[in-house]
């Protein structure tokens, strides 16, 4: 079974070809674990090539110990998703891909959620080696297979996404840190990017499918701390869609490594309808995100500040299980249009829509990460 490293040299801070030379190579060798390549990417586009062609040069499973971030693993997801494969793989069976994962990225919100940081430290050359060790354990790996999400967009193509497929403040964020990428290479750009759009909201049409397997879309209930069917589904209706006409959303996404799409979005605020003071509101439930999801289980009090109690009042984010969902952007707002697959954006054409659904892992194929 061939191993090969791929890595961007450009990715986060810079450092993976060091972070490989002193850390993920002497590991390997010291295993005798053979690697047959060590490739870095030369320009946007190539890891997916470069995978491309290892997995032609033979029809075993393919293990690929990746040292980038979410966007080089997006890449090498779509590229191989819509590539007719070649030599050893023409007439074969269906393709597994086993990653090992080297988070040198920015956020690397896969490696994180996979791995998620004891004490918020993240910077540790140990905490980085998770996947590696792991794989270097041999025996009876541990491989979790990614769930992909698959939103198709008008204009076209359809995008495979692993980590988040996002609109609304999310997809804003992520459009801008981009144009700050050579200037704030850290993290601090989201920060920024962030602060640009906080009082922005957007107008959308939005239709939420049913989970297949349940046949419903769920809400989740902090009281109980359990998902319950959703109060506005139909009973009668075999296949319940929500439809919310006029969607007034701050942020909606879905969590791609979850068996079914998780859709979030923030309560519009009954009390300070000011956007301004809105959006201190909003930092303060964001940062609940940062504290194992303590978010989905905060409410407002009487004065309409978030508060941690239980109350009568509304809760301050609405999570929601459900198999896909579509977003519709109202036709004036341009910023509804952005959509964010795993950091990469596109922009929904006027009159068009983004249709996202979660597709099951096939036993025998796609991509297993080593854990
Ligand atoms: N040699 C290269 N030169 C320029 N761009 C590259 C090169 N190799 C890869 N890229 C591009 O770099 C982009 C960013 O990489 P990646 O997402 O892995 O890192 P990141 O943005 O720092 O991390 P994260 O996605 O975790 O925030 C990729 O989308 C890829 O297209």
């Amino acid at each position: 079974m061939p191993t090969i490293v791929i890595y961007n040299p450009l990715c986060g801070d810079r450092t993976a070809k060091t972070f490989f030379d002193e850390h993920v190579l002497p590991l390997f060798a010291k295993a005798s674990t053979p690697i047959s390549s060590i490739m870095n990417t030369e320009r946007v586009g190539h890891a997916g090539e470069l995978a491309q062609n290892e997995l032609e040069k033979s029809g075993e499973t393919l293990t690929i110990v990746l040292g980038a971030g979410d966007g080089t693993l997006h890449e090498i997801i779509n590229h191989l998703s819509n590539a007719e494969l070649k030599g050893a793989r023409i007439g074969g069976p269906p393709t597994q891909i086993h990653l090992v994962l080297v988070p040198c990225g920015t956020a690397n919100a896969l490696y994180a959620s996979l791995f998620p940081p004891k004490g918020g430290d993240s910077s540790s050359v140990e905490y980085k080696l998770q996947s590696v060790m792991s794989y270097l354990k041999g025996a009876d790996p541990r491989l979790v297979p990614l769930t992909l999400a698959i939103t198709t967009l008008s204009p076209p193509p359809a995008v495979a996404s692993s980590v988040v497929v996002s609109t609304s403040i999310h997809a804003s964020i992520l459009h801008d840190s981009e144009a700050l990428r050579a200037t704030i290479p850290g993290t601090e750009r989201f920060k920024v990017a962030a602060k640009q759009n906080g009082t922005k909201w957007y107008n959308s049409h939005v239709k939420l499918l049913p989970v297949a397997s349940l046949r419903v879309v769920q809400l989740y209930d902090p009281d109980t701390k359990s998902f319950i069917n959703h109060p506005d589904a139909d009973d009668n209706d075999p296949w319940p869609v929500i439809d919310i006409d006029e969607y007034h959303a701050f942020g909606g996404y879905v969590r791609c490594n979850d068996r079914s799409a998780v859709f979030r979005s923030y309560h519009f605020d009954g009390y300070s309808r000011a956007r301004e003071a809105f959006a201190n509101k909003v930092w303060a439930i964001l940062q609940g995100a940062y504290q194992d999801g303590a978010h989905v289980n905060l409410s407002y009090d009487d004065k309409g500040q978030i508060t941690t109690e239980q109350t009568d009042n509304p809760y301050a984010v609405e999570y929601i299980r459900c198999g896909g969902w579509e977003w519709i952007p109202d036709d004036l707002d341009d910023d509804a249009h952005l959509v964010c697959c795993d950091g990469a954006i596109s922009t929904i054409e006027k009159g068009g829509r983004a249709v996202c659904v979660a597709a099951t892992p096939d036993k025998n194929a796609g991509f297993l990460v080593h854990v």
